[in-house]
């Protein structure tokens, strides 16, 4: 049996907060540096920034834009996260396993077709006017 682990390294107070936001960080770097799609959310979020610039989005156009790209990254981070997880505790096969990562995979989906849906309703009409 593995010993007990201290994530805490014993730190406590402000310190220990400051800790949790560096691990935090590490999570989304560790996710960036290994996974291809959020490689791939990272270009396409440069992209619809950049896009907002050129077209002068409104500010409420903007807080749907923002709110549509978080749900992506926050959808893509918990399925990395459930899929590493998964691997964890059930390297061979088992239904699931394949239960859990496929649904996983689903909240993604709806997330990014949430951001599209998003993406057509507020640029749709700058482009195409
Ligand atoms: N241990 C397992 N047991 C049963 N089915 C699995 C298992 N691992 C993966 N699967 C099935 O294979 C599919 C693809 O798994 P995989 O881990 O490659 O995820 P993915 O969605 O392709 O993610 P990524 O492209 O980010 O690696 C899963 O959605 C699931 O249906």
């Amino acid at each position: 049996m593995a010993e007990p682990f201290d994530p805490t390294g014993g730190r406590t107070g402000l310190a220990r907060r400051l800790a949790s936001v560096g691990h935090s960080v590490r999570g989304i770097w560790v996710a960036m540096r290994g996974e291809f799609h959020m490689q791939a959310h990272a270009v396409a979020t440069m992209v619809v920034i950049g896009l907002g610039f050129y077209y002068q989005l409104a500010r409420l156009e903007w807080a749907l834009v923002a709110l549509a790209i978080t749900g992506v990254w926050v959808a893509e981070l918990l399925n990395t996260a459930l899929e590493a997880l998964t691997d964890l505790v059930s390297p061979g096969f088992h239904p699931l396993a394949g239960k859990a990562k496929d649904i996983a995979a689903g909240a993604v989906l709806l997330a990014a077709l949430g951001a599209v849906a998003v993406g057509l309703l507020v640029f749709g009409p700058k482009v195409f006017s």
